[in-house]
């Protein structure tokens, strides 16, 4: 039995669905169906989910909603009549709607999740329709009902042990399932959606649980590449990979598969497959546990910006007991977490996702470091991107970051940190956002342009 994920592009208008709906036709073992929201239709496209967060706010500002709320009903009215579908469906979509905005708005965050996760709500009640006029046997089942209970956190929720038992029973439905991604149910029964991106989890979380032999996550793109396609000009495709690396990666930039969708499956040791919609003959890639890596230590370079770093001196810190705790505390009081933390005998850096501070924050952090903890020196600095190079075999192969450092100082940037992670398959570079572009394709030469494919 397979789990299949269709991603926000692959379910993006009529045209997509019917690809959707050949592809579990052509594979009797293609049991579960998990889909997104629909997605961007063209570059300049809004996702329905980026939709829906827009009607969420104005309602919330107490402005006529009106116009967002429309935006969002046209999407699914175009996708059900060009699927020949009665015009019911949206009509019922809209009420659905207007019942989510007219909801409790006391707390925000649980308002905004409610209307975020009808994107994928109604897309699989829909999708599920569809596939019965057909005749396909398939049924919409909604989370809440299928037992997929996750943490009480609105936004960014995780699923709950006993949610894998309950969603065990999924095995047993005849037909095809068409489970909405994105969100599930706290313990007082909830909506509560996963972060951005979240529909990856939900495959992977039915994937575990049900034992699944593959968890398929469909996309727009024949393979996971060396590096985003949108940077570098036709990188090479990689054929295999671990659950390790493609982790690192995706948490480093690689937004084709969610970071936090790696573990369920990895625990579960269901292997992923990432295929494309559009192309579902293309073999794509495998992620697994292990690979053969002696012939590409690297097997893949990511890069993200929206980086900030919080520097820290004083004169013998390397000799003040805590020191290094109270200053994450005092981080943590501002509920913010961190990603590296290179340092000296007498200086420390804390790197933090920007969006993370505002100025009162930052203003607070620097009275506090200056008060409590003493220091000589505090300032904040933004703009930073980080680039991480991943791979098994790197750890064993001399070198390396030779090799980057030179690529890097080459394409004219300076390096600001470096930062060899403990998992030992990762090695970052701390740089301006600036050069990103420029430091990611000179990494990509240097490291891959004599590779024809990868993790073979
Ligand atoms: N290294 C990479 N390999 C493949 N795709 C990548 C990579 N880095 C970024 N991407 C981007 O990820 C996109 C697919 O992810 P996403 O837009 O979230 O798809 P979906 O709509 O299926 O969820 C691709 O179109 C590609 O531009
Ligand atoms: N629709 C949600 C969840 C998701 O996974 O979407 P996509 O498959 O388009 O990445 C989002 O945009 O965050």
């Amino acid at each position: 039995m397979k789990v299949c994920k269709f991603g926000g592009t692959s379910v993006a208008s009529a045209t997509q669905i019917k690809k959707v709906a050949a592809i579990i036709k052509e594979d009797a073992t293609r049991k579960i169906v998990v889909v997104s929201a629909p997605g961007k239709r063209f570059d300049d496209d809004i996702k329905v989910t980026d939709l829906l967060i827009s009607l969420a706010e104005a309602s919330l500002s107490g402005k006529d909603a009106e116009e967002e709320l429309q935006a969002v009903v046209e999407r699914y009215a175009d996708i059900a009549a060009e699927l020949g579908l009665d015009h019911e469906i949206a009509q019922v979509i809209e009420q659905d709607l207007r019942d989510r905005i007219s909801q409790d708005k006391e707390n925000r965050d649980l308002f905004i999740d409610q209307l975020k996760a009808s994107g994928e709500d109604n897309n699989a009640k829909l999708i599920a329709a569809y596939f019965s006029s057909i005749g396909l046997e398939a049924e919409y089942v909604n989370p809440k009902d299928a037992g997929l209970i996750v943490s009480d956190e609105p936004g960014r929720a995780r699923a709950l042990p006993e949610a894998y038992e309950n969603l065990r029973n999924l095995r047993d439905r005849k037909g095809i399932v068409v489970f909405p991604g994105f969100f599930g149910y706290s313990k007082d029964g909830v909506m509560m959606t996963f972060a951005r991106g979240g529909s990856d989890i939900t495959g992977s979380i039915l994937a575990a649980a049900i034992g699944a032999e593959l968890y398929e996550n469909f996309t727009d793109v024949d393979s996971v590449f060396a590096a985003n396609p949108k940077i570098v000009d036709q990188p090479v495709e990689i054929k295999r990979m671990t659950y390790r690396e493609m982790r690192e990666l995706s948490y480093a930039g690689f937004s084709v598969f969610h970071d936090e969708a790696l573990m369920p499956a990895f625990q579960h040791s269901v292997p992923v497959c990432i295929k494309n919609t559009n192309n579902p003959s293309a073999e794509g890639t495998m992620i697994v546990a292990e690979r053969e890596y002696s012939n590409s230590p690297v097997i893949g370079i990511a890069a993200d910006g929206g980086f900030s770093t919080i520097y820290v001196s004083k004169y013998l810190m390397n000799r003040e007991l805590g020191f290094g705790r109270r200053l994450l505390q005092i981080l943590e009081e501002e509920e913010i977490s961190y990603e590296h933390t290179p340092s000296g005998i007498d200086d420390l850096s804390v790197i933090v996702r920007s969006h993370q501070l505002s100025p009162e924050k930052e203003e607070r952090i620097i009275q506090k470091c200056r008060e409590d903890l003493k220091v000589d020196d505090v300032h904040i600095e933004h703009h930073f991107a980080m680039v991480v190079l991943v791979g098994e075999g790197m750890n064993n192969t001399k070198g390396l970051t030779a090799r980057a450092t030179t690529a890097i100082s080459q394409a004219g940037a300076n390096i600001e940190m470096i930062n060899q992670g403990s998992s030992e398959v990762s090695l970052v570079f701390g740089i301006k956002e600036e050069d990103t572009t420029n430091v990611l394709r000179a990494l990509y030469k240097e490291f891959f342009s004599t590779t024809a494919v990868l993790g073979v």
